[in-house]
């Protein structure tokens, strides 16, 4: 079998008293784009600071391609794109000057694709980058690092600050490479709509730990919103398994909840719901749900 692109084992970042990443045992394996989604804060930026090399762990292990993260060497770094949502390019060059150094600099440079990419946006070669308009940048960016034929490329918020345009160009050129390349994408956002359109695996932290990783559509399968009349009193959903949310709204008790078969309509109907129904949700509401449940478990929900 591959190697996995990226494993971690019982991995620990500490500031102070602060766990960025609290044993975390994660492996993703190689080809399609995994999402990599959490709260602010969760650990996703100090989870690639860790693996680049730029940080070192407490405790625990990293590896990226296969090496040890804190020994990572020229030829490993050279097979990982990485694009944050900066988009730090040198402002004083030119498009064209920044594309050619980077020609010279890798190997594996594949013109084509650089001109693919930057075509979906509308750049001028000879335009100087601190020039270009902030999604601009982005595509210049994605293009260099996606003509770099990167076995792994890494994406921490890429699309932050982008118009729905940018974005849509954004996510085509990186599921045409991810296609088309065999690469295998990380990508880190808080927009589950893009996640949604192009993840496989979706992995989900909090706190520095990892709390779900499977294919998107599979998490939201189990996430699903019920509604139920309760025209005298509102239950206390504390009495509820898997309840992710509340909210009562005139008559009616709003309910996200996780793992529950078709035995949660008898249970709801036990504590005196006249109707019920269930639908499913999002993959927004159903991350957002699902990370909610951390904050509000020890406080009573809403009834
Ligand atoms: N240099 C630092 N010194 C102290 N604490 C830090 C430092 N860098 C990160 N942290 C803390 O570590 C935790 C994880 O931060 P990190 O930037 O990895 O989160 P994130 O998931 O990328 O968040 P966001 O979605 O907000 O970008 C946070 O609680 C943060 O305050």
């Amino acid at each position: 079998m591959d190697t996995p692109v990226i494993h971690t084992e019982d991995l620990c970042l500490q500031y102070k008293r602060k766990m960025a990443l609290d044993h975390l045992t994660l492996t993703i394996e190689r080809g399609g784009i995994h999402a990599i989604v959490g709260a602010n804060g969760a650990g996703k930026s100090s989870l690639f600071r860790v693996l680049l090399g730029f940080e070192t762990p407490s405790a625990g292990s990293a590896r990226l391609l296969g090496c040890a993260s804190g020994g990572l060497t020229p030829d490993v770094r050279g097979r990982v794109g990485f694009v944050n949502e900066e988009h730090t390019l040198p402002g004083w060059m030119r498009v064209d000057e920044l594309a050619a150094m980077q020609r010279r600099q890798y190997a594996r440079w594949d013109d084509g694709r650089y001109r693919d990419v930057v075509h979906n946006f509308n750049v001028h070669a000879d335009q100087k980058i601190a020039q270009l308009s902030r999604g601009e940048r982005a595509g210049v960016n994605l293009a260099l690092a996606l003509a770099q034929g990167p076995e792994l490329l890494i994406l921490d918020e890429p699309t932050l600050g982008l118009d729905v345009v940018a974005k849509r160009a954004f996510l085509e050129a990186l599921m045409q490479t991810s296609y088309d390349s065999g690469a295998t994408i990380i990508y880190c956002s808080h927009q589950m709509e893009e996640i949604e359109r192009v993840a496989d695996n979706l992995v989900i932290l909090e706190r520095g730990q990892l709390r779900h990783q499977s294919e998107p559509a599979a998490f939201c399968a189990r996430v699903r919103l019920w509604v139920a009349e309760f025209p005298f009193k509102a239950p206390d959903t504390r009495l509820l398994p898997g309840v992710l949310e509340a909210r009562r709204i005139d008559e009616m008790t709003h309910l996200m909840v996780f793992d529950q078969d078709e035995g949660f309509d008898a249970r709801l109907k036990l504590l005196g719901a006249r109707s019920v129904h269930s639908m499913p949700v999002s993959l927004d509401r159903a991350v957002n749900g699902y990370l909610a449940k951390g904050h509000i478990s020890t406080t009573p929900r809403a009834a």
